[in-house]
Parts: structure tokens; C-alpha cells; sequence
């Protein structure tokens, strides 16, 4: 069984992750925020009691940020590029950042390479009657989370000898 002090050696499940906030992530809009002051932000002037929603959404597919592949999900882009989903890099925020960034977070990431890490290492899985895994239907249902739109069928089959 894949034990919590496994995690730190599980580079590529970590990539993973990054990779699926970045297509998908949780909170499309993070939460609103409401500036406290006039403001300006890289040219732009905010000004006091604006309603603020970060499009992480968006953020996660430009081009500008994740180069022409964007649309694609492809983990080793993260393997040269030393960001973390902390909220001290603005590329990726599925968290959130600064003093009202998700307080959950290191729970939620161990919790998720936990699990993740125990299907990967005691399952085999395959799609249903033969489909690829870019037949895959990605769709998602905008709102203030992210769910797929269509439930996802896998098929788990156990490999660990007793
Ligand atoms: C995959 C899991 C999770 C994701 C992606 C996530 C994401 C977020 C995001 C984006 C925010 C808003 C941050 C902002 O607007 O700057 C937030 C806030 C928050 N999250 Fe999470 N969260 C997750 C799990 C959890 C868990 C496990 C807990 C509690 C055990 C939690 C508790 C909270 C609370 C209390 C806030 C509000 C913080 C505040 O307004 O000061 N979250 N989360």
C-alpha cells in the first residue's frame, strides 16, 4: 500500500495534479473578493468596494502562460518549471492566495496524492467497451464549482497479490 511517506517521491502524480487544476480547476472563479481601497494593478485602476472574481479558468488555458499546447493535458510541462499550487505562483491559484487563500489546502493535496496514488498502485483501469482516452467526454458544467458534466466510467481491475 502506498504509505503518506511515499509522497514525496510521487513527482509525476504531483504533476498530474498541477495538470488537472490547471484544465480544470475546482473553484472556476475562485471566490469573490471585494477591494478595500482604490487600487492599480498593472495599469489597470480598481477602485475601492469593486467586486473582484479571478477567472483561474481561463488563466489555466492561455497561451501566453502555457504556450500553444494549452488546451492539451500534458503533465511534463511542470517538470522544468518550478511552480506550486501555494499561491506564490499567479499562474497557478486553484487555492486561491494570499490571507484568503483555501485553509484546507494541505489537507486537500495529501488527501488527493493519497488517494490518487493508492488507484493508481492497486488498479488496473480501462475505459468502457474499448474507448480511448481521447474519446473521453470533458465536458464541464460551469457554476460556482466545476463538476464534469457526464458522470466518468472506469474500470478497476485489482493487481496486488494478497
Ligand atoms: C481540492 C480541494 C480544494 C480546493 C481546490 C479548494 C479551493 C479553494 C478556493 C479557490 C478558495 C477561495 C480562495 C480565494 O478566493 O482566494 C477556498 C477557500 C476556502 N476553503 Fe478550500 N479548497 C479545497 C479544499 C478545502 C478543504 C479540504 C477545506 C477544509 C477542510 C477547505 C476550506 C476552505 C475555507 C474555509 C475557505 C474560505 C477561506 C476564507 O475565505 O478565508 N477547502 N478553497
Amino acid at each position: 500500500m502506498v504509505e503518506e511517506s511515499d509522497l514525496p517521491k510521487l513527482a509525476y502524480l504531483d504533476m498530474v495534479i498541477k495538470e488537472s487544476f490547471r484544465l480544470h480547476p475546482v473553484a472556476p472563479l475562485l471566490v469573490p473578493h471585494e477591494s478595500i481601497d482604490d487600487v492599480t494593478v498593472n495599469g489597470y485602476f480598481i477602485p475601492k468596494k469593486s467586486r473582484l472574481l479571478v477567472n483561474t479558468w481561463s488563466m489555466g488555458r492561455n497561451p501566453k502562460i502555457w504556450s500553444s499546447n494549452a488546451e492539451e493535458f500534458f503533465p511534463e510541462r511542470f517538470k522544468d518549471r518550478k511552480i506550486d499550487l501555494r499561491g506564490h505562483d499567479f499562474e497557478l491559484i486553484s487555492f486561491g492566495t494570499g490571507r484568503r487563500g483555501c485553509p484546507g489546502m494541505q489537507l486537500a493535496l495529501i488527501s488527493m496524492r493519497l488517494i490518487l496514488a493508492q488507484l493508481a498502485h492497486c488498479f488496473d483501469w480501462e475505459l468502457p467497451d474499448g474507448m480511448l482516452p481521447n474519446e473521453l467526454d470533458m465536458t464541464e458544467k460551469f457554476g460556482l464549482t466545476l463538476p464534469r458534466a457526464n458522470h466518468l466510467l472506469a474500470k478497476p481491475t485489482y493487481h496486488l497479490i494478497a
